[in-house]
């Protein structure tokens, strides 16, 4: 069903629009197994009771050594297009892509940062408030693999702890032959544990993976939001109503406090 909240443009193009959850790419290097909407997320979604989530846009940043690949992953996911020439990002730069996610408007504002060191002090500016981090290396090269953890450190540094979705990204999986690629993806996968990121091989050049990866990040980042919304709004009670109904666990029918709400409103309450 198409929302009836989109707040603004034209509608979200049809393959922008996640109605199951997206699968991960490996289950050894996944954030999460569940293959369907959190039960208070698919619930608040139904009732169309996600608050203001479809009108904020959630923040991606993607990081990486130069050279890796960042701005083509980027640019195939939000253009379908690709360059095979090099033109380093200068600073930063951003995109905004637009889903339709359980039937809720969402967007994500994807950072592309700028892999060479003279630019670092520029980006890391932008690395706060994130709500995903995408930790990029090129699959070919394996020294970039290394540095990841570095990448993700100084991204981290500017987000409270345990707020961000983290993913490690190998690009240019093109280039690699089948073994080649799989014994770059061990490393990778166990890298990815070790970090609590979830892992992802693509190609900007192909476009394999690039739409599965970026919806896997979009409905990951909207479950979360959806989530926290609803814990925003339901600590939100009066404290004297929480007391006496504590918040659901699950959200079936109108939670406790609208019905002692509309008792009071009634003139039933003490
Ligand atoms: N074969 C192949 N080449 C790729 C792929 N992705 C990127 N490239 C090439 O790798 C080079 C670097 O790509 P960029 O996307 O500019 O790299 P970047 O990480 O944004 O670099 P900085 O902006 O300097 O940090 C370019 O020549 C791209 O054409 C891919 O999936 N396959
Ligand atoms: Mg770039």
């Amino acid at each position: 069903m198409r929302s009836s909240l989109v707040p603004l443009g034209p509608p979200v193009s049809q393959d922008r629009v996640i109605t199951s959850f997206p699968k991960c790419y490996t289950p050894a290097a996944c954030l999460q197994l569940r293959e369907h909407f959190h039960g208070q997320v698919s619930i608040a979604c139904q009732r169309r009771s996600t608050g203001t989530v479809g009108l904020r846009l959630s923040k991606v940043v993607v990081v990486g050594d130069l050279y890796v690949g960042k701005t083509s992953l980027i640019r195939r996911f939000c253009r379908n297009v690709f360059d095979r020439n090099y033109k380093a990002t200068i600073g930063v730069d951003f995109e905004i892509e637009r889903f339709e996610v359980a039937g809720i408007p969402y967007s994500l504002q994807i950072w592309d940062t700028a892999g060479q060191e003279k630019f670092k002090c520029i980006a890391s500016a932008y690395y706060r408030g994130a709500q995903v981090i995408i930790t990029t290396f090129d699959l070919t090269d394996l020294q970039t693999l290394d540095h990841t953890r570095q990448w993700l450190e100084d991204a981290l540094q500017e987000n409270e702890p345990g707020t961000c979705f983290l993913f490690l990204v190998g690009t240019k999986k093109d280039l690699l032959s089948g073994v080649a690629c799989e014994q770059a993806e061990v490393e990778a996968v166990r890298l990815a544990n070790e970090m609590e990121a979830e892992y992802w091989s693509v190609s900007a050049k192909t476009g394999e993976n690039v739409k599965a990866f970026f919806s896997r990040v979009a409905a990951l980042a909207f479950e979360r939001s959806v989530l926290q919304d609803l814990e925003r709004r339901s600590s939100a009670w009066p404290q004297e109503w929480r007391d006496i109904h504590p918040r659901p666990r699950t959200v079936r029918g109108p939670p406790a406090w609208v019905a002692v709400s509309r008792a009071c409103i009634r003139g039933l309450c003490p």
